[in-house]
């Protein structure tokens, strides 16, 4: 691995699949450990003791955690593919939209598979604005990037691999609502530092069945 870094991670987890992702941008060879959740290893506990989550990024021996800091790290180290704009106004945008899928897309995907009846129907109506308001954003462009793909781009396309767990949880289509977000989840899925990271929309969704078992849900 190079000079010893390595990924603390979760195979299904979209924060760290966005590492995975930023690493492959950058062509930089890791180790990748695969943590268990539910008997977390003592190498996590110590190297994030606080929220005593994955993913975390450990390089020269010192961790690196939360995601969006983990890929802007990475973004720093090495230099080639930037994932985040040169122009301190467009970073500071991008950084407000991953910021926006942080606080939004995940807390109301979870409980789109979490919540029944009315509950549910109000998530339904939250998960079809914030995509809404996501593929506002993206416009007519490649990438949230722009011509490149970059910082917003791996913040949300792990998300991409749970879109049709939505559907099948929301009983709504994103192809009909948001057209332009689901070519860009196929654009995205053409690079390979995106389509070796997600794992097939199914076998989320299979995952999801876990949880909500596991949850008492089902
Ligand atoms: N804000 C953080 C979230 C990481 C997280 O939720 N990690 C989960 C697995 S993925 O859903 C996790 O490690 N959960 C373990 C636990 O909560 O005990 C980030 O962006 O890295």
């Amino acid at each position: 691995a190079e000079d010893g870094m390595v990924l603390l991670d979760f195979w299904v987890s979209p924060f760290g699949q966005r590492c995975r992702i930023a690493l492959a941008e950058k062509g930089v060879d890791y180790e990748y450990k695969e943590e268990n959740l539910s008997d977390k290893s003592p190498l996590l506990l110590k190297m994030n003791p606080i929220h005593k989550k994955i993913p975390v990024l450990i390089h020269h021996g010192k961790p690196i955690c939360e995601s969006l800091i983990i890929v802007q790290y990475i973004d720093e180290i090495w230099s080639n593919n930037p994932l985040l704009p040169s122009d301190p106004y467009e970073r500071a945008k991008a950084r407000f939209w991953a910021d926006f899928v942080d606080k939004k897309v995940y807390e109301c995907g979870t409980r789109l598979w979490k919540l029944k009846g009315e509950a549910r129907e109000e998530d339904r109506k939250d998960m079809i604005k914030i995509l809404k308001l996501l593929e506002g954003e993206l416009g007519d462009k490649k990438y949230f990037g722009g011509e490149t793909f970059g910082f917003v781009d791996v913040a949300l396309v792990p998300f991409t691999a749970w879109f049709h767990t939505y559907e099948i949880c929301g009983n709504f289509s994103i192809e009909k609502e948001c057209p332009k977000l689901v070519a860009w989840a196929k654009r995205c899925m053409e690079r390979e530092s995106v389509s070796k990271s997600l794992h097939d929309s199914h076998k989320v969704h299979e995952f999801v069945g876990y949880l909500k078992r596991l949850f008492g849900l089902e």
